[in-house]
């Protein structure tokens, strides 16, 4: 056997119902090796992730650490074995607090005559997150409830670093973060490599896997279809190999122009606050542009597309529909709904879908009075036909349109979430990383469909932490740092770079 073989699967096999997730996977890891995992949307990288991570049982196959026999039945057996993930979905509990969760099933090591000692709880998780962000602010003793997404995801990393382990998986980790805290991530992914650490790492960002890792395995319809060194493989070699057909590398719409109609505004924002979130934003949208706000980690830009939308309350300032002459004020997002605004949130699994129901509830939801008859009868056979409609236009792998979505591969989720905004057909749509987890073929469809929306007067608040979608799809670029928009704005016609944009970020 190969010394340096550290893990292996052989013939794995999963299957759901109907569904074959994988088919015979052989796959091995070396030690200390950046190994990256790609392929489109259900290929199967989750479900052999979270087999090696002991959260799903294998059907057949087996799997080997270091030479030995390895059979999870569960997480703590992975955990056993220096095994950790950090899943897609979140991985904590988000009624307890950031210490509890980090230190959670290690309380019997703080606890003294039958009395868990709270401070010393909260003094380890302070340590613990010293350690990998140094000066990065969290109050360990609050809820995690109360954190972004993002900032969970960090949490969650802290947490799986802290148990040492020999193969650290990272499920579209990086996918999640803004530029500051991919970073961070990166650094401590190399570090920890050096340290003799594997990693699994997931991505849909293809130009981040070939820069980050070592390998690369590419899978396709729950088989391994390559394995490849990462050095001198560009993206679009990557790209073509996942999807099976040459993809143009630049997937952005192609005009230089800013070609909205200034003329007409429709959603003013003037200075509008959200205590702790952001302040003062003033700034309007035109009839058939694609606004782009972008920022770091924090900055504030996914809040102000919730309060625009009615999910988080303001304090001072106005949301103006002069279109309909018509002031968003403590609206909810029912109001915003009918007045024609659609908004996809950010985090899939808690806001976007409704995971315990189908993939056809999911698309109908917003659009039952749009699929009722005149005699406000709902016939389900129109509703039927509306889902499967929904299901092809952006490919959603699924059984049938009555599978949950809790069943659906990450990426088949996210397409659940946008379609039905698409499909309910509204005039201006805040869309906050609409590509997040959706492969490269849907990404391009996707950047079309924006376009398209665009060139049919649509109007569009683009949220994304990508710099390359922002400068891509941008008419003007918006910039958000501390929760204050920067007042330089980037025009299209100007063609800004990269490097210019990210000045005013940091
Ligand atoms: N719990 C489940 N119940 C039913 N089907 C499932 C379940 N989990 C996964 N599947 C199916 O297995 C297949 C592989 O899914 P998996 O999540 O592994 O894909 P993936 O490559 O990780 O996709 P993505 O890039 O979208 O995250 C998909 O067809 C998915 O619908």
């Amino acid at each position: 056997m190969d010394e340096n073989i550290l893990f292996q699967t052989i013939n794995v096999s999963k299957s759901f119902g109907p569904v074959r997730a994988l088919n015979n996977v052989d796959f091995s890891l070396q030690r200390g090796e950046i190994r990256g995992l790609i392929g489109e949307n259900g290929s199967g990288k989750s479900t052999l992730a979270m087999i090696i991570a002991g959260i799903v049982l294998k059907d057949g196959g087996k799997m080997l650490k270091e030479g030995k026999e390895y059979n999870p039945k569960q997480i703590q057996d992975a955990f056993k074995n220096k095994i950790a993930i950090v899943t897609q979905e979140s991985g904590l509990i988000e009624d307890l607090s950031i210490a509890n969760n980090l230190l959670l099933g290690r309380e019997k090591d703080f606890t003294v005559n039958g009395f868990i000692k709270v401070k010393e709880i909260n003094e380890a998780a302070n340590q613990m997150i010293y350690k990998i962000l140094k000066d990065k602010k969290f109050k360990v003793e609050e809820k995690i409830l109360n954190y972004s997404f993002e900032d969970k995801k960090l949490i969650e990393i802290i947490k799986a670093l802290y148990q040492n382990p020999e193969i650290l998986i990272l499920d579209e980790t990086a996918d999640a973060f803004s530029r500051d805290n991919k970073n961070l991530l990166w650094d401590v992914i190399r570090k920890v490599k050096n340290e003799g650490v594997s990693i699994i790492y997931i991505s849909h960002t293809i130009s981040e896997v070939v820069e980050v890792t070592d390998t690369i395995t590419i899978m396709r319809d729950g088989e391994i279809i390559d394995n490849i060194d990462s050095n001198n493989r560009t993206e679009d070699d990557l790209k073509k190999m996942m999807v099976g057909r040459e993809l143009k590398s630049n997937y952005y719409r192609e005009d230089n122009q800013a070609t909205f109609n200034k003329e007409k505004v429709v959603l003013k924002v003037e200075n509008l606050s959200s205590k702790d979130a952001f302040h003062d934003i003033s700034f309007s949208l035109h009839e058939g542009e694609i606004l782009c706000l972008g920022g770091l980690s924090g900055c504030g830009m996914s809040q102000l597309g919730k309060a625009i939308f009615g999910l988080l309350k303001t304090d001072t300032g106005t949301i103006y529909l002069p279109e309909k002459n018509k002031y968003l004020k403590n609206h909810s997002p029912v109001e915003s709904i009918n007045q024609g605004i659609a908004y996809l949130p950010r985090d899939r699994d808690s806001e976007g879908v409704m995971l315990l129901a189908s993939v056809k509830d999911n698309i109908t939801l917003v659009s039952l009075d749009r699929i009722k008859r005149k005699s406000s009868f709902i016939s389900p056979k129109d509703e039927v036909t509306f889902a499967e409609k929904g299901v092809k236009e952006l490919s959603i792998k699924t059984a049938n349109i009555n599978q949950f979505c809790i069943g659906l591969s990450g990426g088949n989720r996210q397409k659940v979430s946008l379609v039905k905004w698409l499909m309910r057909e509204c005039e201006i749509l805040i869309l906050d990383c609409p590509t997040r987890g959706v492969d490269v073929g849907i990404k391009a469809y996707i950047y079309q469909k924006l376009h398209q929306l665009k060139l049919q007067k649509k109007s569009i608040i683009l949220i994304s932490e990508e710099l390359t979608e922002l400068i891509g799809m941008g008419d003007r670029i918006l910039i958000m740092k501390e929760g204050n928009l920067c007042q330089k704005i980037f025009i299209r016609d100007e063609r800004p770079r990269e490097e210019e944009i990210i000045n005013y970020m940091i």
